[in-house]
């Protein structure tokens, strides 16, 4: 696509990483229900397989390796995670910036630091759980992954932490409607939603 300059569309864009199990996506599901239409998430690619009750175009667009391939020249940025290929479509990005909308990109460390590259005006936050133990807990009262998946998005959660110094929002979400509200007002403070999505 031709050159953007992505600073200069009248939307915000939003970074929101943590470690598998950190509750990214629950978070971003509560957060869109709350705020309404000025606020929306985009749909990344990925290798990876559907997990039961994930749904192509809703949750992903699930690509076998070769179509990834194809993508590349399309994706905004991208990251092998876990052994899988994700990246995120810039057209759609685009658009929806140049509406005024306030795009959230739920992705991992590197394509977060590849963001604020590119798009220097965009907001880096980083969820936590309030302990190791928690995240590894939910991880596996979530039942979508095998005991190999588990272990391996635990270890890879110690690097994201260590990376994440580099995001300048941290949130810890510990009681659910807490971290959403407080989501949803970090947002509204840094110009996202909340009907100023025009400012
Ligand atoms: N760089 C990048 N990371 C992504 C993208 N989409 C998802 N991810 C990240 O890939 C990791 C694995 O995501 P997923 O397979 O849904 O597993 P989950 O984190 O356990 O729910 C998470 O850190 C996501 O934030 C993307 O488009 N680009
Ligand atoms: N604040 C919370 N308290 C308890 N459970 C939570 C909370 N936030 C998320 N969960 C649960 O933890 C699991 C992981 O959340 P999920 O949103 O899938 O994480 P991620 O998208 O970061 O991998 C899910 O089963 C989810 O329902």
């Amino acid at each position: 696509m031709a050159e953007v300059d992505w600073t200069a569309l009248p939307g915000r864009l939003v970074v929101l990483s943590g470690a598998s199990g950190s509750g990214k996506s629950t978070l971003v599901e509560r957060l869109l229900e709350k705020v309404g239409p000025a606020v929306q998430r985009s749909i990344s690619a990925t290798t990876r397989p559907p997990r039961p009750g994930e749904v192509h175009g809703r949750d992903y667009f699930f690509v076998s390796p070769e179509e990834f391939e194809r993508l590349r020249g399309d994706l905004l940025e991208s990251a092998l995670v876990h052994g899988s290929h994700y990246g995120t479509p810039a057209e759609p990005v685009r658009q929806a910036l140049a509406r005024g909308i306030c795009i959230v990109l739920v992705i991992d460390v590197q394509g977060g630091l590849q963001i604020r590259e590119k798009v220097p005006n965009a907001l880096l936050i980083f969820v936590q759980t309030p302990s190791p133990e928690v995240l590894e807990r939910r991880l596996r009262a979530r039942g979508t992954d095998d005991e190999a998946t588990i272990t391996r998005r635990l270890t890879n959660a110690r690097r994201e932490i260590e990376t994440a110094q580099r995001y300048e929002i941290h949130l810890v979400n510990d009681d659910l409607e807490t971290c959403v509200d407080e989501l949803a007002a970090t947002l509204s403070q840094n110009r996202c939603g909340g009907g100023n999505a025009h400012d």
